[in-house]
């Protein structure tokens, strides 16, 4: 039983707020958490938080993720008004952990259903939108990487070299793409350009010293497709958030990009699942010596290898290439495994699946490649939308996710689900930042 502690927990998962209380021998602190009839949150703390090391218990997942960041934000200011000693934000998913990133939207997700399909379990067909690029394929079937439009504006531009007569001016949108806010301003110049100055910055006339001035106009700016200036990176305004709502600690698990703890300054305990995931993996995986470990991207490599080294077992990669304008079309990306998994069981490791389609796609690729069996190791087990369905009718064989989002609902819908138990590691986390021991032992826990 730890003493002068009080742990409040969000609406996002009461039961990990129990489980944690339950390791620390202490009930939750009462908070009343409510909405008004517009929709706006309000929060009430029943008890007394002066002079208490407050810790508050809410995660990223679920449907709710805005409401429930607000709501962490107005209960870390409630208690910093109440003259509570230390307030520690512990966020089992960090909410918007994605975001450190450039943003990118999901048009032509691989996924997408079948049309016309009845059945359920037929209608993905976890292929790759536009197909993986096969010898002789028309570029204009592939992955569209922009190498064709620049090919085509090359030629053009050397036309005009030899003729000395410049072509139609470069339309600024990209081909096929909807016009951008850039693109149109672009292009507004552009045309503007066009009809007051056809000659001088483009005349033939000899410039300065005798130096030619260019006989051609130059290309006008071409966005890459899936820039977009005016995006947010909200890892950043999620710290100061944070910080400035009163949050003097974070505690959190497997971040999804490690550098996001360098947008605070305070300090920011990143626990790590792998622990929980090798567990598993000895005691539950059939022969588990003979599996290979798999990262469905380079991002995950370290995590994955952390536990192949530590199990002594091969490991193997997947690349998703990337062609280097195709930015906002991540989840198009074409898979190519890198090692061998023929005749093994594979054990995937990630940190997260939220639509699924990596793991589902990945588990494709495998049993291809001749995976005998595909197990799915990911700490955060988000699963929106039709996540569940997708791992239902998927070349998987058994995922398993920790509980830093609730499962309650996926369990019931899900067979191949299994859930482990994350509540005592937040506790033991708790209990040493209370009484100022190291965690770092959290860090290699066996
Ligand atoms: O494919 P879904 O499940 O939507 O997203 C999960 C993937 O997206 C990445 O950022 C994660 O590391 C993971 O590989």
């Amino acid at each position: 039983m730890v003493r002068n502690i009080v742990v409040l927990g969000g609406s996002s998962h009461p039961q990990l707020t129990e489980t944690i209380c339950n390791h620390l021998g202490i009930p939750p602190s009462k908070i009343l958490l409510s909405k008004f009839a517009v929709g706006e949150t309000r929060v009430e703390i029943i008890e007394s938080v002066r002079g208490k090391d407050v810790f508050i218990i809410q995660s990223g997942g679920g449907g709710k993720v805005n409401d429930n960041l607000m709501e962490l934000l107005i209960t870390i200011s409630a208690c910093r008004t109440a003259s509570a000693k230390r307030i520690t934000a512990v966020l089992p998913l960090f909410p918007y952990s994605r975001q450190s990133d450039i943003p990118y939207n999901k048009t032509g997700a691989p996924l997408a259903k079948v049309p016309g399909e009845r059945s359920r379990n037929n209608t993905y067909t976890f292929d790759s939108r536009p197909q993986t690029p096969y010898p002789g394929q028309q570029e204009s079937q592939g992955l569209g990487n922009g190498t064709q439009a620049l090919t085509r504006q090359l030629s053009r531009m050397k036309t005009e070299q030899t003729n000395g007569v410049p072509s139609s001016p470069v339309k600024s949108t990209a081909e096929g793409q909807p016009p951008r806010r850039s693109d149109t301003i672009d292009s507004a110049r552009s045309d503007k350009s066009n009809s007051t100055k056809s000659d001088g910055y483009f005349s033939n006339v000899n410039g300065v010293n005798g130096i030619a001035k260019p006989t051609t106009k130059p290309p006008a700016f071409q966005p890459q497709p899936g820039y977009k200036q005016w995006v947010a990176q909200a890892g950043t305004l999620i710290a100061d958030l944070l910080t400035c709502a009163g949050a003097d600690h974070v505690i959190t698990m497997d971040l999804h990009d490690p550098q996001y703890q360098g947008f605070f300054d305070i300090p920011v305990d990143n626990l790590y699942g792998r622990h929980l995931l090798r567990k598993y993996i000895q005691f539950s995986i059939p022969n588990y010596q003979q599996a290979v470990i798999v990262s469905p991207d380079a991002g995950g490599a370290k995590r994955a290898t952390a536990i192949a080294d530590a199990l002594g077992v091969p490991f193997a990669l997947i690349h998703k290439e990337r062609r280097p304008t195709q930015i906002n079309d991540r989840q198009n990306a074409t898979m190519m495994l890198v090692g061998n998994v023929k005749d093994r069981t594979v054990i995937l490791v990630d940190d997260l699946a939220d639509t699924s389609n990596t793991i589902t796609r990945a588990a494709k690729l495998l049993k291809k490649e001749g995976a005998t069996k595909v197990f799915a190791l990911v700490t955060h087990g988000i699963l929106s939308g039709d996540a569940i369905d997708r791992i239902n009718a998927s070349a998987l064989d058994k995922v398993i996710v920790t509980n830093s989002v609730d499962q309650t609902e996926h369990l019931k819908r899900c067979p191949k689900l299994e859930v482990l138990e994350i509540g005592n590691v937040f506790a033991e986390a708790i209990r040493r930042v209370h009484h100022g021991e190291s965690i770092s032992v959290l860090f290699d826990y066996n």
